[in-house]
């Protein structure tokens, strides 16, 4: 059985009267270190200047470079963008590291991977909110929590699990439950899920669909509705009871559909390419690609990025969104 943790597994004091450097002020940066500070821990947040630095100050926090909130800190969380975390590792954190500090990260990649070798003298753990930044913050101020992950890949202190949970505390996934993994489990479980299911697979679904209905001559007003509007309003009766409240939710047609028409969309061919997606993630292909992409100045990704932006479904939608106000963003 896996070992879960909530709010009874936490002693707090474990990270009171010490200082936790949120590094970056982004999706997660922010959500985090707000969530931190109204959970009445002392946090500081590490930044070049420009950029975020003024949003971050705008929000009441004291910004320093990386280097100095590095050094002031007994706890370092890196929140930057996933490839630049080791050439600002390397050039700002590592040298201004305390002896005995902990270095937190939320995602697996650069340990997992080999792009970071921390000191043997610090605690290296992880606590990864299951959700997007933007929500981790929502939740929390709606009295809830994001479920979260936690790993130690080095416990120089002895006290890394203590100071985790904590952490785990102070951004409220504890509320909602902390599954124990490893740095290997996250990293290669959380690319495959945002690859293959919640982002590349569900963003191309909904384009195959879009296009479908668009191509035989239908609204496309009617097709943003159909196939990314209502999918959230699906998703969230799957998210309060599973697949079985959302089909007890949908009329009988919906469900004979689900049935008879689901397993030809995604069948046994997409099960032999996610296998091989996973593959090339497990044996450090995608990882390459990635680190190769970002050092060569990334010309596809940006391109691609131009491409899907331009997308009929994303124009549509972005008009339709401007009549609903209560969508925000
Ligand atoms: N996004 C998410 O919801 C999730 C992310 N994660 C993980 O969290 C980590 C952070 O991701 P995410 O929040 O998306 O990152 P973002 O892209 O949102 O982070 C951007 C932040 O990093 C700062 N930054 C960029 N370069 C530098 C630099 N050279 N020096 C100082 N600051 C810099 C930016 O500052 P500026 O404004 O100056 O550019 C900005 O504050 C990653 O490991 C990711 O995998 C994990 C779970 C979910
Ligand atoms: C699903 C994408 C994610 O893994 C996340 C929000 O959890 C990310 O890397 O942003
Ligand atoms: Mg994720
Ligand atoms: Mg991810």
């Amino acid at each position: 059985m896996v070992t879960m943790y909530y709010e009874k597994d936490v002693n707090r004091a474990a990270l009171e009267g010490k200082t936790i450097a949120v590094i970056g002020y982004g999706s997660q940066g922010h959500s985090q270190a707000q969530n931190l500070r109204d959970s009445g821990f002392n946090v500081i947040i590490g930044l070049r200047k420009g950029g975020s630095w003024n949003q971050a100050e705008e929000d009441g926090f004291t910004v320093y470079s990386v280097a100095e909130a590095t050094a002031q800190a007994d706890v370092v969380q890196i929140l930057l963008p996933d490839e630049l975390q080791r050439k600002v590792y390397e050039e700002e954190i590592e040298p201004n590291l305390k002896d005995g500090a902990a270095l937190f990260f939320s995602h697996g990649f650069n340990i997992h991977y080999g792009q970071i070798q921390p000191p043997a003298n610090v605690d290296v753990v992880m606590v990864a909110p299951k959700g997007p930044g933007h929500l981790v913050r929502r939740v929390y101020v709606e009295g809830f929590g994001v479920p979260g992950l936690i790993a130690i890949e080095q416990n120089a202190t002895g006290k890394a699990m203590e100071i985790g949970l904590a952490y785990a505390s102070g951004v409220g996934a504890t509320r909602a439950g902390v599954i124990e993994t490893t740095f290997r489990e996250e990293t290669e479980t959380d690319l495959f899920g945002e690859q293959a299911v919640l982002c590349g697979g569900t963003s191309e679904l909904v384009k195959a669909g879009f296009e479908t209905l668009v191509e035989a001559g239908y609204k496309p007003e009617i097709a943003y509705f159909e196939c990314l509007h209502e999918l959230k309003l699906i998703v969230d009766l799957m998210y309060e009871g599973g697949l079985d409240y959302m089909r007890y939710s949908i009329s009988d047609t919906a469900e004979y559909g689900d049935y008879s028409s689901g397993n030809r969309i995604i069948n046994d061919d997409t099960k032999v390419e996610m296998k091989k997606i996973l593959g090339e993630i497990q044996d450090g292909t995608f990882a390459r690609n990635f680190i190769l992409e970002n050092q060569s100045g990334r010309a596809g990704f940006t391109a691609r990025r131009r491409l899907e932006k331009e997308h009929q479904l994303e124009t549509v939608g972005k008009q339709l969104r401007e009549m609903m106000a209560w969508i925000k963003k």
